[in-house]
């Protein structure tokens, strides 16, 4: 469509910034792509670029399929050195590190326009960008590009958006007959079974629907002794003949199962494992507005019901199709004036069939999402079973999930009482309808105008298409259970998550001839960082917060409780993005790198350490895969571990419990540890690692990290718990820790805070309010910290 425009980058003499006087940016839009996929806020008006603006453009972004397929260059857009944010068309702002990753075409931009109005009209999109705000630029016809520039002002400021209502958004703009294209070509790898079911299909219906045709002739030969039979067959050769058919039927029925019911399975197990390794991919804003149980609910529920509506469904579907079509040929070539009479009861209930249908798409996503809270309720007690019984909360928590099954069952007895309803009557139509066969057709058998036989074919062959018209009332209304669920599933599986996971995208680190910027150094740099959690905007948690952590320091965070110290390695590890300002590491900015790379450079000891339920071994693992059981030995005593584990019967093979219940908190803290440092990382985060623990326990754990900062680890050998025996298993010399490793602890304990290099500290406004030394920091008449210190707040 405006192909001609996307292959260009823009030449122009001006900056690369944009205009140089005017601190403005000139971008255009183009949408190659049918109006069904517009983004929301543009129409078909939108798309009108001329020509003759190329050379006045900074940079040209073009759409395709709601995502950008070609642009220019990220400096052209981003040319401005404060400039995170470039507003494009009304109602729809782009992010530097969304541009990023969209420009690559892996990002959808969709959820940019949730929040535009859909009547917003863009002619001759040539936008101008200065400040945050955007400008009409006159086009080639001098017609505004932008009809309502307040309008779009006020909307450019909802662009970091957080909903839980994203789901509803989303699938609001999903028909059901987009959703079943959507299905159908989800089941592409299926094709080959369900072709294969197809062909059977037609063999054992075709089969089928012989035999009432084959019935009529038997009873005609039976009850009239001049009737010959076809092919001068004895009467016991015809019945061996039929049986013989039957029996190909019958096998073809089998394949036809068989085929579906793998073609099933393929597709549950396809469906759930993409959905699984898009919702683990996703950013924290998605685990915040979706609790674990409605997820695994869609993985295992949802995916059960989309598989079958489009494996068994379609395949009865077909089956009742092939019948009715069959069937009704059949009753129109023995009597096409009965069969005028059969059609006035088809479309009442065809109609009937609809309604049905509708109301079961309906019930169905409802019924959907009430299983998930089911899920996610009980997913969550059992998960925290031994909070719920320390407070005695066993019967109050019945009782709620007795209120929340009571929904789901109230869901099903309307669902049951409409389906009655539906059957019921259906299936007196269908009797009816034979009644009235049999006076009508009866009638006709005393004039002579058929016979007894082909009376008997007609009625069989009415009660075949009845069955199967309900047969086919079934199909739809499976088919809108299906679509019902498709939904719930097409969120979990199409939602981008708004930071990139992608493992080609971005910087990474590692050796120069593998593509890699070199050794992650762990330089660290916060830069005017404002930040604020998505779900409440209104808290502004860091306001122009700076640090600078050098490669190999080891740096303590500190400040009064709730004032972000946590917040700051999210940030660090990037699970959310920043309002403004960047974060660097070793001078890349952390929206440019490789998100994988840069993570695995990092180890984290986070406040509450979670172990997988599985052994020691598997769960140290976890951050290598590759460490030898030498290696484990060493990272165990460094954590000040390996006496506690060598003293278990099974040792590194003891099954930890749920979330290593069967550990102390001292014990489960100090193997957490063990695995940070089994990943040799850059930088090491612990996060208040000692702050759950009893004091004996606490020594041990502190005893560890004291000597991780101290970096004096040979020490340790000489000082271990002394509770606990050391294992006479030898450590592994070869296994040494990055020596410019840099720690950032958020600290309580002064032994701690005096063994860092520097503190940072935390102020009320959400900025560093001092820094230093923990003597220097002491030494400041009525300073942050000192008063920190002395109130024990930190
Ligand atoms: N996921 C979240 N969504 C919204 N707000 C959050 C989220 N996590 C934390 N907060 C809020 O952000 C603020 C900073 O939290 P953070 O955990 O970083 O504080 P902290 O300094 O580490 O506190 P503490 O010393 O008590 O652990 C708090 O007000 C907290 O309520």
């Amino acid at each position: 469509m405006l192909s001609w425009i996307s292959k260009k980058t823009p030449q122009k003499n001006k900056s690369m910034s944009g205009d140089q006087n005017s601190n403005n940016l000139h971008i255009g839009i183009t949408i190659n792509d049918n109006p069904n996929t517009y983004p929301l806020g543009l129409n078909s008006k939108s798309r009108t670029l001329p020509k003759t603006s190329l050379p006045d453009l900074d940079a040209v972004v073009e759409f395709q399929k709601r995502r950008i397929s070609e642009d220019s260059s990220k400096t052209h857009i981003f040319g401005k050195e404060n400039s995170q944010t470039v507003p494009l068309l009304a109602g729809f702002s782009i992010t530097r590190n969304e541009y990023s990753s969209v420009s690559q075409g892996r990002h959808s931009l969709s959820r940019n326009f949730s929040s535009s109005s859909k009547d917003t009209v863009v002619n001759d999109s040539v936008i101008e960008a200065k400040n945050g705000t955007t400008k009409a630029v006159e086009n080639q016809s001098g017609s505004p590009a932008l009809s309502n520039q307040k309008q779009s002002k006020k909307k450019f400021s909802s662009e970091r958006t957080y909903s839980s209502d994203e789901e509803k958004i989303q699938m609001e703009k999903l028909s059901s007959f987009s959703a079943w294209k959507k299905l159908l070509k989800f089941a592409k790898k299926e094709y080959k079974l369900l072709g294969g079911a197809v062909g059977l299909l037609l063999i054992s219906s075709s089969v089928t629907m012989s035999v009432p045709f084959f019935m009529g002739r038997l009873m005609d030969m039976v009850t009239n002794p001049e009737a010959t039979i076809p092919f001068g067959l004895s009467l016991n050769q015809l019945f061996g003949g039929l049986a013989s058919v039957f029996a190909i039927g019958a096998l073809a029925n089998f394949g036809r199962v068989y085929y579906i019911r793998k073609a099933g399975e393929s597709l549950i197990s396809r469906l759930r494992t993409q959905v699984y390794t898009n919702i683990i991919k996703q950013d924290m804003t998605f685990f915040e507005i979706n609790r674990t149980g409605d997820l695994v609910s869609r993985l295992t529920v949802d995916t059960t019901v989309v598989s079958r509506s489009i494996t068994n469904n379609v395949s009865d579907g077909l089956r009742s199709i092939v019948s009715v079509t069959a069937g009704l040929s059949m009753m129109l070539y023995i009597s096409p004036k009965l069969t005028l009479v059969m059609m006035l009861v088809v479309p009442p209930i065809a109609g009937y069939a609809i309604v049905y249908g509708r109301f079961i798409k309906k019930i169905t996503h409802k019924t959907q999402s009430a299983l998930g809270d089911i899920t996610k309720e009980a997913e969550e007690r059992l998960a925290n079973i031994r909070i719920v019984q320390a407070f005695g909360r066993e019967e109050e928590e019945a009782v709620s999930f007795k209120k929340a099954s009571d929904h789901v069952y109230e869901l099903g007895k309307r669902e049951a009482f409409v389906s009655g309803l539906f059957y019921g009557s259906n299936g007196l139509l269908g009797n009816l309808s034979i009644l009235l066969f049999l006076g009508v057709g009866g009638k006709m058998v005393m004039q002579n105008q058929i016979s007894i036989g082909e009376l008997t074919s007609f009625i069989l062959y009415t009660a075949y298409v009845g069955s199967s018209l309900a047969g086919l009332s079934t199909f739809f209304s499976e088919s809108m259970r299906g679509i019902g669920a498709s939904s719930r599933l097409f969120y979990a599986l199409e939602r981008v998550p708004k930071i990139p996971y992608d493992s080609e995208f971005g910087i990474k680190f590692g050796p120069k001839e593998r593509g890699g910027v070199g050794e992650c150094m762990g330089n660290i740099k916060f830069e005017n960082v404002s930040f604020n959690y998505p779900s409440r905007p209104d808290n502004e948690i860091f306001k122009g917060l700076n640090m600078d952590i050098p490669s190999g320091t080891h740096v303590a965070i500190a400040g009064p409780s709730g004032k972000g110290k946590s917040t700051i390695t999210l940030l660090l590890l990037r699970f959310y993005e920043l309002n403004s300002g960047k974060i660097t590491i070793d001078g890349h900015n952390l929206t440019d790198l490789n998100l994988k790379s840069w993570r695995s450079n990092v180890a984290i000891v986070p406040q509450e350490p979670m172990l997988f339920a599985t052994t020691i071994r598997k769960n140290l693992l976890y951050s290598n895969p590759n460490a030898t059981d030498e290696d484990l030995h060493y990272v165990l005593s460094k954590a000040n571990a390996l006496g506690f584990v060598s003293n278990f019967p099974n040792g590194l093979d003891t099954f930890v419990g749920e979330r290593g219940v069967s550990l102390s908190g001292g014990q489960k803290q100090r193997i957490a540890i063990a695995r940070a440092l089994l990943s040799n990382p850059a930088v090491l985060i612990l996060d208040e690692a000692t702050s759950a623990l009893d004091s004996q326990s606490e020594q041990s754990v502190q005893l560890a990290l004291d000597h991780l900062m101290s970096r004096n680890y040979e020490e340790i050998e000489n000082n271990t718990d002394t509770n606990e025996s050391q294992s006479t298993i030898k450590t592994n010399e070869n296994f040494k820790f990055r020596p410019n490793c840099t720690i950032i602890t958020i600290a309580h304990r002064p032994s701690t805070l005096e063994k860092s290099d520097v503190i940072f500290v935390i102020g009320d406004e959400g900025n560093i309010v001092e820094s230093g030394n923990y003597h220097t920091l002491l030494s400041k008449p009525d300073g942050y910290f000192k008063n920190l210190m002395n109130s024990r707040e930190v």
